[in-house]
């Protein structure tokens, strides 16, 4: 059956095509919603904090809200320097929020069992699209444990053995696609082999060679990882021109995944490809097809980011960039043919796993020290169970619980100059990332670290290593000036942490093919 039958079959799909002609009577009600609202929060505004022991945000709850969506960072910042409590509440619609600081907090937040990751996610960040936003139920749509379970198998070192020539020769088919010499934007280029790797990692080589499929699936992508807009996360039931968009946008990804997966199930010789290895095991192609859009929007937004900044800081740096390039050197000539006419990429291929992740320690704290620094996630939790107290404060049933990343990897108790990018921050002797619990959470910590790191690692040190190996670059400014002022990354750019004021380019020459 295609998608589009399997869609169209599912009743409650039919509810949506006569909720659009109902737009008109919801647009009615708007109004009517709005000025309840408005009447109910100018009430609340003069009555005394029912949650006395957690200071509770003044100011009109609509607008707290909107900053708390837009400008993420700075508002948990900028309402924590404005009080020495280790706490704050404030609302989101009906949504009670606790935001959290400090070591007992950290170590509450990713280890409390009542604290619901999923749950957390689910309504204030709202970035990866779910078959349920179509209309379709599935049994795995919220159970996280499901999709741990298959990455790390999926992805773990045998396949990452298996799949590392076919990684390798995607990059460098893009790269030539580079020409010889020019200037290219990284949060563009590196993005689309970051985006290439994930698909081919989280799916088949059917999908991953087909380059005009993968344009129409990276567009597509996009559009839904930035439409979690304030607007789309405060008014989700707003009936405006952006939810169907999105909603549309949803339907011709799954359905452009769905075929391809329906055409594996037919195929004659399955693959070790991950839509065989997972329609071996029995799963439906909804079930796939969840999987593998499930990997692109867990994956493709930080692996991009920490490439491009990884990049952008070895090419501010000398004596790093120096010390990458003599550890990459050394790794190429210990484990490949150094007389061989093969390209680099070929010669690449032949450097087991075992020796990309045991020994390239410099590449490591590079990777450690650009996360530290970059990294501008807000983790989000949900308490499911029951209340339980954190810094004397009361986190009740219900809340959601809000950590941002900046408390510990830019705290200056912690790390010495924590805006400088010091990779040797973390050889023995100095460790200052274990000075505290949870001193580094760039992989997540406790409860729910990130299952996907293996794969994250490979997939940045093989787009550095080509990089480096292949390329003289220098970072430059949009007319091609070298850029003498180190970039520092948006904090607020949830998505690429793009650097603040201007563009920054690679002016690039091919050395190595
Ligand atoms: C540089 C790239 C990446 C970074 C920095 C990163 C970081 C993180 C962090 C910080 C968390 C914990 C979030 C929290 O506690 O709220 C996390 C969780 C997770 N990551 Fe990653 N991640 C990366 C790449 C990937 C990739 C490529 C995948 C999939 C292949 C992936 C899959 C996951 C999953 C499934 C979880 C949730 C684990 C759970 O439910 O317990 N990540 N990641």
């Amino acid at each position: 059956m295609s998608f589009n039958a399997t869609f169209a079959s599912f009743p409650a799909l039919e509810a949506f095509s006569a909720e659009a002609g109902g737009d008109l009577n919801i647009l009615k009600s708007v109004s009517t919603l709005c000025l309840a609202f408005l009447v109910f929060y100018v009430y609340r505004l003069f009555l005394p904090s029912p949650k006395g022991s957690i200071r509770q945000l003044g100011g009109f709850p609509v607008a707290t809200a909107w900053t708390f969506f837009s400008k993420r960072t700075d508002f948990i910042l900028g309402h924590f320097k404005a009080s020495a409590a280790p706490h704050f509440r404030f609302q989101v619609l009906q949504h009670q929020v606790v935001a959290l600081r400090g070591e007992e907090a950290r170590k509450a937040f990713f280890d409390t069992k009542s604290l619901n990751f999923t749950e957390g996610y689910k309504i204030l960040f709202g970035a990866a699209p779910r078959l349920q936003d179509i209309a379709i139920n599935t049994h795995n749509g919220d159970d996280a444990s499901w999709f741990n379970k298959h990455i790390l198998t999926l992805l773990g070192k045998r396949r990452l053995t298996e799949m590392l020539p076919s990684l390798l020769e995607d990059v460098n088919v893009r790269m030539i696609g580079w020409g010889k010499k020019g200037r290219f934007d990284p949060f563009k280029n590196i993005y689309d082999l970051v985006f290439q790797m994930t698909v081919r990692m989280a799916s088949c080589s059917e999908l991953a060679k087909d380059r005009a499929t993968l344009d129409e699936l990276q567009k597509l992508y996009w559009q839904l990882e930035k439409s979690s807009t304030p607007t789309a996360l405060l008014l989700p039931w707003f009936p405006g021109p952006a939810k169907k968009r999105k909603r549309t946008a949803t339907k011709e990804l799954f359905t452009k995944i769905y075929d391809i997966v329906e055409a594996r199930r037919k195929a004659a010789v399955p693959s070790s490809d991950a839509v065989d290895v997972l329609l071996g095991q029995g799963q439906s192609t909804t079930e796939v097809v969840e999987f593998i859009v499930n990997i692109i929007f867990a994956g493709v937004v930080n692996t991009g980011m920490i490439s491009c900044w990884a990049l952008v800081y070895l090419a501010s740096h000398e004596e790093w960039m120096a010390k990458a390039k003599a550890e990459v050197k050394a790794l190429i000539e210990k484990h490949t043919n150094t007389l061989s006419t093969e390209s680099l990429s070929r010669r690449l291929a032949t450097i087991p796993i075992s020796a990309w992740e045991d020994e390239m320690p410099v590449m490591e704290a590079v990777i450690r020290e650009t996360l530290r620094v970059t990294l501008t996630n807000t983790f989000l939790r949900r308490n499911v169970i029951d209340e339980f107290s954190v810094s004397n404060g009361t986190i009740q049933q219900g809340d959601f619980v809000a950590y941002n990343v900046a408390d510990v990897h830019l705290n200056s108790e912690i790390y010495t100059n924590p805006r400088e990018f010091d990779p040797g921050r973390y050889d023995p002797g100095r460790e200052e990332d274990k000075k505290t619990t949870f001193g580094f959470v760039g992989w997540g910590a406790g409860r729910h670290p990130c299952t996907g790191m293996k794969v994250a690692k490979l997939e940045i040190k093989v787009i550095v290593t080509m990089m480096l190996a292949g390329f003289d670059f220098d970072i430059v400014d949009k007319n091609g000036k070298h850029i003498t002022k180190i970039p520092v990354p948006d904090r607020n750019d949830i998505h690429q942490a793009r650097p603040v004021g201007d563009q920054c380019f690679f002016e690039f020459e091919r050395i190595v093919d």
